[in-house]
């Protein structure tokens, strides 16, 4: 029996468990405060901001939104972040990607305060990652871990094959198997014989956006396979990078698209912006 791996049912079982550490902060006077920055009107991200709201208002998070036009400079932009690092009530700042191309994404992602960079994407961040220091961690990495330990999956010692190598999700989520202890590969575009590659790990994470490209040949018989991928069909429908229907079959657990890790990740924001609450409380 392949076990799925439910996100959506496992991200509203942390949020129950966040609600009630939201409830004990705001009994000590502190709310937490999340700025998300939103240039532009992509029409994906203005659906996944409004989750990421609805998730935090239904916590007492005080989330903000700036919505700011397509034709925003960097300048701008670079401003608005600015204001928010100066603002006590924020603790949480995330400027949703894409940007437009007239804004260099790592100037703006360089500007955020580290210690407000609710995405952990700031280099610094990054930094502390990999040298196993405590900081704030990407969210669908994290999110990732949070679906594996939920399930009792361990990954000390095991094989982990990650393909796809962006700094939203491989090269995060490779540090973090690494501080737990995983052997960890990280393949691309350029891998060679990429099949006979992912057929040796024991976990296989995908994440390179393109609609079922693993097929179940590619898939070692009783690995756990992580589905990052949120892609359309030929039919329009929202698939993964995982051929799910040939691979589940003979996997021994498998995340869905939907349902899978997407919950998770505006799961892992709420937690961390909690988390940077508590800093504020707590120094
Ligand atoms: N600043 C950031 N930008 C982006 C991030 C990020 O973590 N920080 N990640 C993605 C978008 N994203 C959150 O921002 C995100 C994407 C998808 C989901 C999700 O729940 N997906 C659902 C399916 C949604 C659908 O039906 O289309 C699922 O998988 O079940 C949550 C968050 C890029 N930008
Ligand atoms: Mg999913």
């Amino acid at each position: 029996m392949t076990t799925i791996l439910d996100g959506k049912k496992t991200a509203d079982a942390l949020m129950a468990d966040l609600k009630t550490q939201v409830d004990a902060l705001a009994g000590q006077g502190v709310v937490p405060g999340l700025a998300v920055v939103l240039v532009g009107d992509d029409p994906a991200s203005a659906i996944y901001v409004r989750n990421k709201e609805k998730r935090a208002q239904s916590l007492g998070i005080n989330s903000v939104i700036y919505h700011l036009p397509f034709s925003t400079s960097e300048q701008e932009l670079l401003d608005q972040v600015n204001a928010l690092n100066l603002d006590p009530s924020i603790d949480g700042i995330l400027v949703q990607l894409p940007l437009p191309d007239q804004i260099n994404a790592q100037a703006v992602i360089q500007a955020i305060d580290p210690d407000k960079d609710v995405d952990g994407f700031h280099p610094m961040n990054m930094g502390r990652l990999w040298t196993n220091l405590p900081g704030i961690v990407a969210s669908t990495p994290y999110g990732i871990m949070q679906l594996l330990a939920a399930y009792g999956i361990d990954v000390a010692g095991k094989s982990v094959v990650i393909v796809g190598r962006s700094n939203i999700v491989g090269r995060p989520l490779a540090g973090l198997m690494l501080n737990a202890n995983a052997t960890v590969t990280i393949a691309h575009s350029q891998t060679q014989d990429l099949f006979a590659l992912t057929k040796t790990a024991d976990i296989l994470v995908v994440a390179i956006g393109q609609a079922e490209f693993i097929p179940a040949a590619a898939v070692k018989p009783g690995a756990v396979v992580i589905d990052v991928g949120m892609d359309r069909n030929a039919e329009n429908k929202l698939v993964g990078d995982v051929d799910f229907a040939n691979v589940e079959p003979i996997a021994s657990a498998i995340t869905p698209v939907p349902g899978g890790v997407g919950p998770m990740t505006i799961a892992s924001l709420m937690i961390q912006t909690v988390n940077l609450a508590k800093k504020r409380l707590n120094g």
